[in-house]
């Protein structure tokens, strides 16, 4: 499916963001290892939520999704009984669920095949797939990607990981760990990535009883309490709201978003500093966030290790800005839905605008003349989502396949129509 942008004039809107897909991504996981009832709300719907409801339940665990004014929850019960026979498990498009789901398959002693889509099955697994092996996990992969076969159970409770190419193996092996009934020990080797996810991962560990301490490079969970019975409401996803604060700074426009969470510990929750500094003006608005600009953009150096899920979001605004912007120490962005280094690239220069970049860095030269043309997406979410707010104020910006926002925000297009940036199929 092919979309074609429209320019917007003076933008000035409100907009709700959906519940986060990261605590979800975790929540998901807490709620089918707990050992009583688990209720969560605001749950957000999309490919990789549901993907992971969908994979969970294929493992024997109990979610059920429920939906009581107009917002999705889910309630979660104790599985009864382990694996008893082979199961399979297919991931879709999701980092996150297969690097998740990987270490759960291994608490079982049953073969579980674990299949990703054509994307996904590209993306590195090996690292996670040693780790498990120093557990006692046997994994049968090929080139250390999905698809994979792991067949536990875990009988070793030490192992070394090295979290350099992504923090989800650390996440993935914490969030399994409560239901070892033995001490975990997680050494980290490497110089682990994205760090503040795997501080969200400990925190809502923590949040649900588990103890979970750090000592230097090491991780040690307590065999118990188990995840505990607990409800929770799942605040908005600072990642999509990248989207909506971006499109006020392109366009010199005003967004207010209904609500922000404050307290995130994800590093891209601190996005909207990054905008204020590149000229953007903001005020928080009881529990939202006002995104207002009045002035030229100019262009910043930053260093995106921990924000790298708005590294693309950033870099459509730095086509606006005066000077180059700089987005540092970003390698680990080569492993996401696309190589969201080159690909993101060439995407931008295919609209005229200047770019370069390394192994671990992008720079935006502001101020071209962009001219809008078709762009591909890769079938990365963010790709589409990011290059259609350039369509926001450049004509002719069209998105190829742009559905691949399903991933995280199937009705990111209609949200945007909502504020006036309006979009119509080709
Ligand atoms: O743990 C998580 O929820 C995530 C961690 C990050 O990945 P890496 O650790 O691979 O950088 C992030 O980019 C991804 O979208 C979600
Ligand atoms: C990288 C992302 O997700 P995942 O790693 O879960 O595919 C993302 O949502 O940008």
């Amino acid at each position: 499916m092919m979309r074609k942008m429209l320019p917007v004039s003076n933008l000035n809107a409100a907009v709700s963001l959906p519940g986060s897909k990261y605590l979800a991504n975790r929540l998901v996981i807490i709620a089918a290892l707990a050992e009583g009832e688990v209720r969560l709300d605001n749950v957000v719907s999309n490919d990789d939520i549901n993907t992971a409801i969908k994979g969970l339940n294929d493992l024997g665990y109990c979610l059920e999704k429920t939906s009581s004014e107009g917002s999705n929850a889910i309630v979660s019960s104790p599985r009864q009984e382990g694996l008893t026979e082979p199961a399979n498990i297919y991931t879709a498009h999701s980092g996150t669920f297969s690097r998740f789901i990987t270490a759960v398959a291994a608490l079982d002693n049953q073969p579980v095949t674990i299949k990703g889509s054509e994307k996904m099955n590209s993306r590195p697994m090996a690292e996670l797939f040693d780790a498990l092996e120093q557990l006692g996990v046997s994994v049968s992969s090929s080139g250390g990607q999905l698809p994979a076969i792991i067949t536990g159970p875990v009988n070793q409770f030490h192992c070394k990981v090295d979290g350099s190419k992504s923090s989800q193996y650390i996440s993935a092996l914490l969030l399994s760990s409560p239901r070892l009934n033995h001490d975990f020990m997680l050494e980290l080797i490497g110089e682990e990535v994205s760090t503040q996810y795997i501080d969200m991962t400990v925190d809502l560990m923590r949040q649900f009883g588990i103890k979970v301490e750090k000592h230097g490079r090491c991780y040690k969970v307590a065999a118990q309490p188990a995840y505990q019975s607990k409800s929770m409401v799942i605040p908005p996803d600072p990642v999509s709201s990248s989207y909506f604060m971006a499109a006020a700074a392109i366009n010199a426009g005003k967004v207010a978003l209904q609500s922000f969470d404050f307290d995130s510990l994800q590093g891209e929750a601190q996005f909207y500093k990054v905008l204020q500094a590149m000229g953007c003006d903001i005020q928080r608005k009881g529990s939202g966030l006002l995104i207002e600009r009045n002035k030229p953009l100019v262009a910043v150096e930053r260093d995106m290790g921990e924000m790298p899920d708005v590294v693309q979001t950033m870099a459509v605004v730095a086509c606006f800005a005066e000077g180059t912007t700089v987005m540092r120490n970003i390698a680990h962005l080569a492993y996401k839905e696309s190589n969201r280094i080159v690909d993101t690239a060439n995407e931008l220069k295919r609209l005229g605008a200047t770019v370069e970049y390394g192994s671990d860095y992008l720079a935006v030269t502001g101020g071209c003349k962009l001219a809008g043309t078709t762009v591909e997406t890769y079938d990365d979410h963010r790709m589409a989502m990011s290059l259609a707010l350039i369509g926001s104020r450049i004509p002719d910006v069209v998105i190829n396949n742009a559905q691949v926002v399903s991933k995280s925000f199937p009705n990111y297009f209609d949200k945007l129509a909502d504020m006036g940036i309006c979009s119509e199929s080709v």
